[in-house]
C-alpha cells in the first residue's frame, strides 16, 4: 500500500495504466459515507474494483482518484482489510471530468502507453473485458465498453416521442481505454458539462470512437438498492 502522496509523478516501471475515479460524494445513495466505501460481501465497493484490473493480464499500475478529506479514511480502510494491493493517491476534483484530469497529470507525457479509465463505483467488470479493451485500444486508439438497449427506447423533444431505432443504441459503461497521447490532448480541452463520459471528451476532439462489448452486469452503483443487486451479482 502507498500512502497518500498527490502530486509526485509515476516512475515509468509498468506500460499500462489504470485511473480509478472515486472522487464523487455519491448524494444519490444518501449514505453516510460516499458509496465506494460501501460493503458488497463484507468488503469496499472499491476494493473490489482495484482487485478486477490487479488480476486482469493488462496488469496495469493503479491510480485511484479520491477527495483529500478521504485519504486517510482509506488508508484505515486498507489497514483493517488487510488490503496490499499497490496504488497511487490523487486528489478528486470538482466533477468526473476533473477527477480524472488530476489522474492523467501524474501520467508521464512522454511516455507511449495505454490508460483506462474507470468508475470505482462499477465493481462488476471482468478480466476479460478489461483485457479486450487495452488490446483493443492498443490497436485502433480506444476502446469503450458498452451495451446494447434491451428495452425499446424514445427520444422525447418539445413534448413528441419518437422511437428510435433499438440496435443502434447502446448504453455506455467504463472502462473506457485510450492510447495516452490521445486521451491526454483531450483532457487539455476546456471543461464542458456535456461531458459525461471520457469518450465524449476524446470526441469532441475528432477522433472516432470505437464500441467494444460490455457485460449487462457491470451495474454503476447509484442508488441504495444496487448494493444488494451488486452483491448478488457477485455471487452468481
Ligand atoms: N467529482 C467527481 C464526481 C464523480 N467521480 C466518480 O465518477 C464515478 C461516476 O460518478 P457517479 O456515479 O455520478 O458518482 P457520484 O458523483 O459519487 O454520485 P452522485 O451523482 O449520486 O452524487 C464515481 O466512481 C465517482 O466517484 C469522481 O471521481 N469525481
Ligand atoms: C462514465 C459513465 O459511467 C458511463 O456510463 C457515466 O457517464 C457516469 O455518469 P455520472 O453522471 O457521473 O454518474
Amino acid at each position: 500500500m502507498s500512502l497518500p502522496d498527490p502530486i509526485s509523478p509515476l516512475s515509468n516501471t509498468k506500460s499500462n495504466y489504470v485511473i480509478i475515479v472515486a472522487g464523487g460524494s455519491g448524494t444519490r445513495m444518501q449514505s453516510v459515507v460516499p458509496k465506494q466505501f460501501l460493503l458488497i460481501n463484507g468488503k469496499p465497493v472499491l476494493m473490489h474494483t482495484i482487485e478486477a484490473f490487479h488480476k486482469t493480464e493488462a496488469n496495469p499500475s493503479i491510480i485511484i482518484v479520491l477527495h483529500a478529506g478521504f485519504h486517510n479514511y482509506w488508508n484505515q480502510l486498507c489497514i483493517e482489510h488487510h488490503f496490499d494491493i499497490p496504488f497511487k493517491l490523487v486528489n478528486g476534483g470538482e466533477t468526473r471530468f476533473h477527477s480524472v484530469k488530476n489522474g492523467l497529470d501524474i501520467i508521464p507525457d512522454n511516455v507511449d502507453t495505454l490508460v483506462a479509465i474507470h468508475d470505482a463505483v462499477r465493481a462488476l467488470t471482468s478480466k476479460e473485458i478489461i483485457d479486450k479493451s487495452y488490446k483493443y485500444a492498443a490497436e485502433h486508439g480506444n476502446a469503450i465498453t458498452a451495451v446494447k438497449s434491451r428495452d425499446s427506447v424514445r427520444q422525447l423533444k418539445n413534448n413528441i416521442s419518437v422511437a428510435l431505432v433499438r440496435d443502434e443504441i447502446y448504453l455506455v459503461q467504463t472502462p473506457q481505454t485510450f492510447q495516452s497521447a490521445q486521451i491526454k490532448k483531450a483532457y487539455l480541452q476546456p471543461y464542458n458539462t456535456k461531458f459525461t463520459d471520457d469518450a465524449s471528451v476524446v470526441e469532441e476532439m475528432g477522433e472516432k470512437i470505437n464500441l467494444i462489448e460490455g457485460n449487462y452486469n457491470n451495474i454503476k452503483i447509484t442508488f441504495p438498492e444496487d448494493i444488494a443487486i451488486a452483491e448478488l451479482l457477485m455471487k452468481c
